[in-house]
């Protein structure tokens, strides 16, 4: 088997139950089985003159090798380039993009370094697997420095349509980049379909099969992965009797009642406000619910440096405290928002003790939640999942309540459908949710990218 050596911006410490956001949980679900190399960021920021050493810790088959980031890089790259202009344009937010010359500098910058550090580190036949829109260049920059090894990337957040992505200076360099890779893999169909639009309207692109294409002198393969989580480890989680006390614990805090969960980084994509609103359409069009519900709203922290997610925190606040004040009793708190992270094993017995999951956002890569929320229930008496038809987990979980997050009326509804349900159909719909979730879990995910990757054609002669 060849070595694997998987790059991306978040890097997880398998020694600890850290991991932040979907990337790194679907990468250490998946990597910590088969082994390999995980290149990245370590989380740490230095000053501007320190000196950037890679360093490497082991576990087991597993080899984090990871280095700082500088102040400067920290600014420019990942809050500037990666998070205030690619990740609002690839969620549909034109409004929310910011683009600076010193943010398209630092994300060139950083690319080239890691690059730099890379390439010394590759035997001549690893598969190279670069991930996320942080690193769309990376791929380029190795060719660069004359690795010829194949290389893959894949995008774990969408791909808008052509007109959006336009939008943005020096897409074309961007998009001429992905080009070098020999596999780009998506998350959903229609992320697959945007990016073929591009280059085949935009860039003079040929399609050779219905996943191949020829863009200049080179051919790149654009296939569809959907990325999953560790069934058979998380449903262990939330069927141990840890989980157990914890479910007790919710049932018993002094608030009986029906627990809708929300979980999700505190971020403008998520729909929180949104979700909120759809809540409080809840208590309003089916009074009985007074008293009875209540949505507890997990939303850890993350990008607080960029402006926008400091304005949605301050949305979030608003909104809850507004319900709260307007619907609550002196035994009864409708909105509990908790503005910390959270451990997954916690996680898990939190979604099992709930009736509702409740996953709304406005725009979505995947999300994993979802899928956790699923994996955590009780087959017997399963809770139901409400799924917003712009998370790319709702083209695969179409058993769950679709909802378009946009429409408050739309979701209160489902919610009172869902807190209604009778149990034949709550079983059957979680039964069918769940055999999708193990379908596409994150060792299949792995194996059926690292396997296409392998298949790929050898790049033509230019
Ligand atoms: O690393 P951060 O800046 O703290 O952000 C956390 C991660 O957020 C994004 O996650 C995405 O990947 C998930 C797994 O494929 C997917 O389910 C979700 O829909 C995406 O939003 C981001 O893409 C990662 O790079 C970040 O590490
Ligand atoms: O307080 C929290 C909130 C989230 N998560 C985990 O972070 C991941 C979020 O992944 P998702 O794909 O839903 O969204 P992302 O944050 O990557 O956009 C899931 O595995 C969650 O269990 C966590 O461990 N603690």
């Amino acid at each position: 088997m060849k070595r694997l050596v998987v790059v991306s911006n978040r890097v997880a410490d398998p020694g600890c139950s850290q991991a932040a956001g979907g990337l790194a949980v679907c990468i250490l679900d998946a990597l910590r089985k088969r082994g390999g190399v995980w290149f990245g960021w370590n989380g740490e920021i230095v000053p501007d003159d320190a000196d950037i050493d890679v360093s490497r810790v082991k576990f087991d088959e597993l080899t984090l090798a990871t280095m700082p980031l500088t102040e400067r890089d920290y600014r420019d790259y990942y809050l500037g380039f990666a998070n205030a202009a690619l990740w609002p344009v690839h969620h549909y937010r034109l409004d929310l993009a910011r683009f600076t010359q010193e943010a398209t500098d630092g994300y060139r910058r950083v690319n080239d370094r890691f690059a730099e550090k890379l390439a010394p580190m590759l035997k001549s036949n690893d598969l190279v697997w670069v991930h996320d829109y942080h690193f769309i260049p990376l791929g380029a920059a190795l060719r660069e420095r004359g690795v010829s090894n194949r290389i893959g990337f894949f995008l774990h957040i969408p791909f808008p349509p052509p007109d959006v992505l336009c939008a943005m200076p020096e897409h074309e360099w961007l998009m001429s980049a992905l080009v070098e890779y020999d596999l780009v893999g998506f998350q959903t169909k229609t992320d697959q379909a945007n990016f073929l639009r591009f280059m085949c309207d935009f860039m003079q692109g040929e399609m050779l099969t219905p996943d191949l294409v020829r863009v200049g002198g080179k051919t790149v393969t654009a296939s569809v992965f959907p990325v999953g989580i560790d069934v058979d480890s998380f449903a262990a989680m939330a069927e141990s009797p840890s989980a157990a006390k914890r479910i007790e614990r919710l049932h018993r805090a002094g608030e009986p009642r029906i627990n809708v969960i929300g979980v999700d980084r505190l971020d403008y994509t998520k729909g929180l406000p949104d979700r909120l609103r759809s809540f409080k359409r809840l208590l309003e069009i089916y009074p009985q619910n007074c008293k009875a519900v209540t949505l507890m709203q997990i939303a850890p922290p993350t990008r607080e440096d960029v402006q926008a997610y400091a304005d949605i925190r301050h949305e979030l606040e608003a909104l809850s405290g507004e319900i709260n004040g307007q619907f609550g009793d002196f035994d009864w708190t409708p909105v509990r928002y908790l503005h910390r992270r959270v451990d997954r094993d916690t996680l898990a017995a939190l979604y099992r003790g709930s009736q509702v999951g409740l996953v709304t956002p406005l725009r979505d890569g995947m999300n994993l939640v979802a899928k956790e929320y699923v994996v955590a229930q009780d087959a017997e008496n399963p809770g139901v999942l409400v799924l917003s038809r712009f998370a790319g987990a709702a083209e695969e979980l179409q058993e769950a309540l679709i909802v378009n997050p946009y429409d408050a009326d739309e979701v209160a509804n489902a919610m009172q459908r869902a807190i209604v349900m009778p149990l034949a159909e709550r079983r059957q719909r979680h039964a069918a949710l769940l055999a999708r979730v193990r379908k596409h879990d994150s060792f299949n995910w792995m194996d059926g990218y690292l396997r296409a990757l392998s298949a790929c054609r050898m790049p033509l002669a230019a």
